[in-house]
């Protein structure tokens, strides 16, 4: 499957706790993530990631255009529910790609934790 990893500021270091616990399940997979998640996860684990933009300079527009273009099979966007966001309009753009296009997408970790049970029997 083709994955994307996404995480706000402050839930970044609960996007590592959990990829880091589910390393090996992810290495199956082809990995994308936003810049700064990316690069976090790639200090953090052995995993390759494909790295777009950092979030507020495009990132989730960028990931919102393999959305729209058949190109992800899943998502995982760690959102921050309490933080206003510079990109806000992008974020939502992103979540909307997904509905229009039936991409799953999962903003937070319980729902990460579902999804990957399901990856993991597949
Ligand atoms: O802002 C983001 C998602 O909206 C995440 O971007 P970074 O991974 O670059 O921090």
């Amino acid at each position: 499957m083709n994955i994307a990893l996404i995480a706000h500021d402050k839930k970044k270091q609960d996007i590592i706790e959990f990829v880091k616990r589910n390393e090996e399940a992810f290495s199956k997979h082809k990995l994308y993530a936003t810049g700064t998640t990316g690069k976090l996860l790639m200090e953090a684990t052995k995993l390759t990631i494909n790295r777009k933009k950092s979030g507020p300079l495009g990132g989730d527009q960028e990931i919102g255009s393999m959305v729209a273009n058949g190109k992800l099979d899943l998502i995982i966007f760690f959102r921050d529910p309490l933080t206003a966001q510079a990109h806000e309009p992008d974020i939502t753009a992103l979540l909307r790609l997904c509905d229009l296009y039936e991409v799953p997408l999962a903003t937070n970790k319980q729902s990460a934790e579902l999804f990957l049970e399901h990856i993991k029997l597949n």
